[in-house]
């Protein structure tokens, strides 16, 4: 990490109580159109997935053009998804000295603190995380040592669902590729996964702000969840920023890096971003699922053949983790094989380099 960068990354302010958007935060002038978003397009898809008939088609057409989509009927109790997101304010809105005890090790994954991704930036991000990998219980009794129970209750029963969603998720996603269970074993007995908080305060300039770069996830699949405050945002080719509509009861379902991976460069994994709000506190969760630890991930062989080559070489999920922290927008062309043909391919993925 360059050091002059490194250095504003050593402090968290405290956002909640900043009346003037600091030059440490500032990302742009006012003037900026790159940033912006266009909103007289039509957002990502919303699928049913009570549809049966329908559902894998639009699942697939969905991941084929936009790398996310939003599902209603997921079976996830509303009951579950507020008492998630009062645990995610719970939690943001305990002092700064209390937070900080929970503080995210320089080497390590869970935890609170900036973005992961902010050292790749030198401003930082209108925003702060929590991590969880696993059980919460130990950075949960950090931050409410005489009642860390119900923090850890949600959490467990939330990815204890989201996990059987996940799954079920990636069947429907792998079955618009025509991919089954005798195709993927690995697949068959569950995956990986992480939890992320995350929390946007309401921000006093937020045209000049910017809550979470864009990036692509590293997972196999992201499953989102919004309070009813808008600012994810995903990119589409030719259409530019889009705006993902926070719709009562709906989760957003994002593709990673590792799907397009396996589908072969056909499902291209979304950029996406959040932007701030000026009088809304904003919350999102994302339950991040990946492969079983080990597992190698590379493009599926029913999806390879002489006039498909292999685009991207075998990587496990901890490997892959690995390269997005040291090349972050480069890790996907890192690990791939050959130079993408046209129509074929991640048209965002410019920097590959042919090898061999
Ligand atoms: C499993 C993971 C994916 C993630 C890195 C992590 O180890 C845990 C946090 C995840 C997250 C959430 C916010 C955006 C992101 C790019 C980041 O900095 O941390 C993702 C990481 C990722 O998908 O690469
Ligand atoms: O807050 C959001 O809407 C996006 C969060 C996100 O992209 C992430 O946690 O990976
Ligand atoms: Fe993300």
């Amino acid at each position: 990490m360059p050091s002059i960068i490194s250095d504003i990354h050593q402090k968290q302010l405290d956002l909640y109580t900043i009346k003037e958007l600091p030059e440490s935060h500032a990302w742009r002038s006012s003037l900026d159109h790159d940033y912006q978003s266009n909103d007289s397009v039509e957002s990502i898809p919303v699928i049913d997935l009570n549809d049966e008939n329908f559902a894998i088609e639009k699942i697939g057409h969905a991941c084929k053009t936009w790398g996310a989509f939003q599902i209603i009927n997921h079976n996830i109790s509303q009951r579950l998804l507020d008492n998630m997101e009062a645990a995610g304010k719970r939690l943001f809105s305990l002092p700064m000295q209390q937070k900080l005890k929970a503080a995210r090790s320089a080497d390590g994954i869970a935890g609170y603190g900036v973005a992961r991704i902010s050292s790749f930036f030198s401003k930082l991000m209108w925003s702060e995380g929590f991590t969880i990998v696993g059980s919460p219980l130990d950075h949960a009794r950090q931050l409410w040592p005489h009642d860390y129970k119900k923090f850890c209750d949600v959490i467990e029963e939330y990815e204890k669902e989201m996990e059987k969603l996940a799954g079920r998720l990636m069947w429907l996603m792998l079955g618009s590729l025509g991919i089954s269970k005798d195709d993927v074993k690995w697949a068959v007995g569950g995956g990986c996964s992480a939890l992320q908080l995350n929390s946007y305060p309401a921000c006093p300039d937020p045209d000049r702000a910017m809550g979470l770069a864009a990036h692509t996830d590293s997972t196999i699949l992201t499953i989102l969840h919004q309070n009813n405050t808008s600012g994810l945002q995903v990119f589409k080719e030719g259409n530019g920023w889009v705006t993902v509509p926070p719709l009562p009861g709906a989760l957003v379902i994002n593709v990673g890096d590792l799907l397009h991976i396996l589908s072969n460069g056909l499902y291209p994994s979304v950029l996406h971003r959040a932007v701030v709000n000026r009088t809304r506190h904003r919350l999102s969760v994302a339950y991040l699922y990946g492969p079983p630890s080990g597992v190698k991930i590379s493009p599926l062989s029913k999806l390879v053949d002489q006039g498909h080559p292999p685009l991207y070489r075998p990587v496990t999920w901890s490997e892959y983790l690995g390269t997005k922290a040291k090349h972050f927008d480069k890790a996907l062309s890192s690990v791939r094989l050959c130079a993408p043909r046209i129509g074929f391919g991640n048209p965002k993925d410019r920097n590959s380099v042919p090898v061999g």
